[in-house]
């Protein structure tokens, strides 16, 4: 009884105590926690020897305000300009700049790592993982194999015809009109986008987006990136993995605003394409038709030899999600960017165009083949585009897996993010001397010498590589190629006088300086505007 009251009595002691102590003690608990976890990171941290700022190595906030305010790609260029090839730009995550760590991190298959944890929310909002976001080495080699027949020769074969009608549509569009010698400005980077959108329905869901046509279907092209730049910041959230059931739920819309109403349109808008191609599969099959053979096609009756497994049906809402953000958005920006630098450099456009019209004569005649495979110089354009402007730009992350890696001679704990920012090691003087020249020589053999080509490719990774790099390169290629080779062959080009929209500035901020490179807004895909550019129809 006595040991009873004495309890009773403690206990109502800590009742009384009043809450504004209780909130001190928590607080200074908060308090000591991360002060703890603080000290640990930047001391006895398995990643305390690596330079990089201070602020970086305490928590992933840096990252998040880098990515919601698109400078990131410019932070990996200066944090590598000042600190050196390897930089600690997060408590776990270190960066890279050399062409040997991107062979040894992404190149074999058998390198010892895995995508990272931040992709494990990027496609909340659709419930599955993509092909692209799946973390597991197994299941990502099933999805892979279903993929790659949207990719094989053959399909790329029956695409090239949807291409070039598209590309045709897309010429015609940027022509003069009304009798006028030349065309009235175009911002290329809406043009190049909608062509993207236009080309990727018709691949992927048997049907052009028409954003070329009207203005009224062009909402998806620019909800795309603003969706992007959510699904790029919000998975560096501290236990994001817990917030993503909640990623695009009515909390996210009131505090995100805008962005996450355009990624829940971004997933509808896939939803509604998805089952478009189920229906149109389902007509063809009952009025005894063959089904058009484009990219959902193959996915829809994949399944897996092995284990007879076939994508889900979120998996299959994910994948959609990705062919429209990934393969309709990235050709547009290299597009856009190639006739930045075309504009800007008038002896460059006068021997790409020179090139295509030796080698055909007629616009009907660009396809695929010799004649393409002749236009060396176009090719170094593309790849000069694709070196200053990738349209991944920043970190492209990997952890390191149970029993550590060795990177430039290092051993690299598991755990560790690793990665190699592509718009910071693409303008390594080390791998491209003079970075911030345009100079499509730099890829020709005959123009350069065969050893600093061979170099340059070493540290070239628009695409990524590897097993986990972008299976959709080859369709990226020749989307590009029939484009720029159509555009060039059809119109004389130049930049509309007195504009300078695309363009860096003096008076911008650290990195956007130089007037002659055209400026990205990295939000894990490319946000961009320009050049303005008039077209006249070529004499022949
Ligand atoms: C210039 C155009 C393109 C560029 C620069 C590009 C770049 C990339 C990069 C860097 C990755 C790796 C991303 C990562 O690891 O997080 C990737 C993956 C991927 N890309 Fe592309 N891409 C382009 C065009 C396309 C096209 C046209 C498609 C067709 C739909 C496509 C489909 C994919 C897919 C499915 C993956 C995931 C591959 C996997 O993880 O197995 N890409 N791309």
């Amino acid at each position: 009884m006595e040991a009873y009251s004495h309890v009773k009595g403690a206990v109502l002691a800590t009742c009384t105590v009043p809450h504004h102590i209780l909130i001190s003690y928590l607080v200074g608990l908060v308090a000591v926690y991360f002060v703890s976890v603080s000290i640990y990171r930047v001391t006895l941290h398995p990643l305390a020897k690596y330079p990089g700022p201070f602020l970086y190595k305490l928590s992933n906030w840096p990252i998040i305000f880098q990515c919601i305010g698109g400078k990131r790609h410019i932070y990996h260029l200066l944090d590598h300009e000042k600190y050196g090839s390897v930089v600690r730009i997060g408590p776990n995550t270190l960066s890279y700049n050399t062409e040997t760590a991107l062979n040894t991190i992404y190149g074999s298959n058998k390198t010892n790592v895995r995508k990272s944890e931040w992709y494990r929310t990027v496609d909340a909002g659709s419930g599955a993982f993509s092909t692209a976001t799946e973390i597991d080495k197994k299941k990502h080699a099933v999805r892979r194999r279903f993929i790659a027949h949207c990719f094989s020769a053959n399909a790329l074969n029956s695409a090239e015809p949807f291409i070039a009608s598209n590309v045709t549509k897309w010429c015609n569009g940027l022509a003069p009109k009304d009798g006028n010698e030349w065309s009235e400005q175009r911002d290329m980077a809406a043009w190049c986008t909608w062509l993207g959108f236009d080309i990727m329905g018709d691949l992927a869901f048997g049907k052009s987006f028409n954003c070329l046509e009207a203005e009224e279907n062009r909402y998806i092209s620019r909800a795309i990136m603003s969706a992007n730049k959510y699904m790029y910041w919000f998975p560096f959230l501290p236990c994001a993995w817990l917030l993503a059931p909640l990623m695009n739920s009515k909390l996210m819309e009131w505090i995100g605003g805008q962005s996450v109403k355009d990624n829940i349109y971004l997933v509808s808008f896939g939803a509604e394409q998805l089952q478009y191609k189920i229906d149109s599969e389902r007509a063809e099959k009952a009025s005894g038709k063959e089904p058009r053979k484009d990219m959902m096609h193959y996915l829809l009756s994949a399944s897996d030899p092995k284990t007879g497994i076939k994508p889900s049906p979120a998996e299959l809402l994910a994948d959609s999600v990705l062919f429209i953000s990934a393969g309709a958005d990235t050709v547009a920006t290299a597009l856009a960017a190639s006739f930045f630098y075309l504009v800007h450099n008038p002896a460059t456009l006068a021997k790409a165009t020179a090139e295509v019209r030796g080698a055909f004569s007629s616009a009907e005649e660009i396809k695929s083949g010799k004649a393409l495979d002749s236009c060396l110089y176009i090719d170094g354009v593309m790849e000069e585009s694709l070196r200053r402007a990738p349209p991944k730009p920043s970190h492209v992350p990997r952890e390191v897996l149970p029993g550590g890696i060795t990177i430039d001679g290092e051993h690299i704990p598991a755990g560790t993010v690793v990665g190699v920012p592509a718009y910071a090691i693409h303008h390594n003087p080390e791998y491209y001397p003079d970075p911030w020249s345009f100079s499509p020589e730099r890829w020709i053999a005959s123009s350069s010498t065969e050893d600093s080509v061979a170099l340059a490719k070493r540290a070239f990774c628009p695409f990524s590589l590897g097993i986990r790099g972008c299976i959709g390169k080859p369709l990226a290629y020749l989307e590009y190629k029939l484009a720029l080779a159509t555009v060039l062959w059809r119109f004389d080009v130049r930049q509309a006088e007195g504009t300078h929209l695309g363009e860096g500035g003096p008076d911008l901020e650290r990195g956007r300086e130089r007037k002659d490179e055209w400026q990205m807004i990295d939000a894990m895909g490319v946000m961009r505007e320009g050049p303005l550019v008039e077209f006249r129809a070529a004499q022949h």
